[in-house]
């Protein structure tokens, strides 16, 4: 299966890597930069849990020409890039193509759908976790089921059968459901529920979880977006949803550090827009008071035009 990944940080390293790894035809797209150019020169380490190293000769190009057959197209950039990275391969896939996005918040297959109009844009989402910590190396840090959203009955649904398949091959268990909007709430709900908090406090997702201030933060901050998931359709109980974020932060994804807080550590732009920010958006649009959330995007929204003026522990005299 030919599969082109645009993005090359920790989950398109780590999906990439994975089918690479099984002998599937894996290209990454991604300017060039210095995790990038380790891969070049020494190829993709993935860590594992145990600790044990897989390396990977992973292909990182900057081109992709127009009209090249690909079955695949997944997008596992950050949302906040999906225009400006996306627009330069408007036109240059074919209309066969099938387009994933296995990114993390609202609104992603919509946007892209508008770049790619022939093409079939299949929203999934990713139970894993990881983080490039060097460059060249990602540590693989969470565990659990995929799922890809199934497409319309006239669409190519083998392709997106079979791209699941390899996925489960590779180790990245994949399942096809036909409740899309479901996959992508059940996912948001885990990133509202962790991602700025771990960006806020700089703590691993499970370590929010030693006191009982973070535990009830989760829960406050779940309970607003469930009220918000109803009003747009979703079934959703919200006790149901706490338990599962509290188990998936004490077991699947506890050591994991969240996108977000890579993003604030990297002083980089976050997806605070489309997670937290995104259940603002359409709790206004409901009328439903989203008061934790949006404090919670604020905040994270403060750190993030204002990396140049932070102030580091270095900067303290012991
Ligand atoms: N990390 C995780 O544990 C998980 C992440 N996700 C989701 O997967 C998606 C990818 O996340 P992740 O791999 O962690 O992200 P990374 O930050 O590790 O990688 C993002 C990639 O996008 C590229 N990119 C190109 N242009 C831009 C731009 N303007 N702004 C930001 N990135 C740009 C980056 O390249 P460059 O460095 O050159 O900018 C980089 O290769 C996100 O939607 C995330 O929420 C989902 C599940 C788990
Ligand atoms: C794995 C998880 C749920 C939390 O780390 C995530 O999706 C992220 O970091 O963005």
């Amino acid at each position: 299966m030919k599969i082109l990944i645009a993005g090359a940080g920790a989950m398109a390293c780590l999906v990439g890597g994975k089918l690479k790894a099984i002998g599937e035809d894996v290209r990454l797209y991604n300017r060039m930069n210095s995790h990038v150019e380790a891969i070049h020169q020494q190829g993709l380490r993935i860590v594992e849990k145990d600790d044990s190293t897989t390396h990977i000769d992973l292909e990182i190009v900057q081109e992709v020409q127009a009209g090249e057959q690909v079955d695949v197209f997944l997008v596992l950039l950050k949302a906040q890039a999906n225009e400006s990275v996306l627009e330069k391969l408007r036109g240059k896939l074919a209309k066969e193509t099938l387009i994933v996005t296995m990114q993390n918040g609202i609104g992603n297959a919509e946007t892209i759908q508008q770049l790619f109009p022939p093409n079939t844009v299949v929203s999934g989402t990713l139970g894993h976790g990881a983080s490039v910590e060097q460059d060249g190396t990602i540590l693989h840090r969470g565990w659990g089921k995929n799922y890809l959203g199934n497409v319309e009955a006239d669409a190519d649904n083998k392709t997106l059968e079979y791209f699941a398949e390899k996925l489960s091959e590779a180790g990245l268990e994949t399942a096809v459901s036909p409740n899309v909007k479901a996959l992508i709430w059940n996912k948001l709900f885990v990133n509202a529920a962790f991602n700025s908090v771990t960006a806020l406090t700089r703590l691993k997702n499970g370590d929010i979880l030693n006191t009982p201030e973070g535990e009830s933060l989760l829960r406050a901050v779940v309970e607003e977006a469930v009220l918000v998931a109803q009003a747009e359709g979703v079934e959703a109980d919200a006790q149901t949803v706490v338990e599962e974020c509290l188990r998936m932060g004490h077991q699947d994804i506890g050591a994991n550090k969240s996108s977000m807080l890579m993003d604030v550590l990297k002083k980089r732009q976050t997806e605070i827009e489309v997670i937290n920010g995104g259940i603002v958006t359409l709790g206004k649009k409901h009328g439903i008071a989203t008061p934790v959330n949006e404090s919670l995007s604020a905040l994270v929204s403060i750190i993030e035009q204002n990396y140049k003026l932070r102030v580091d522990e270095s900067s303290v005299e012991k």
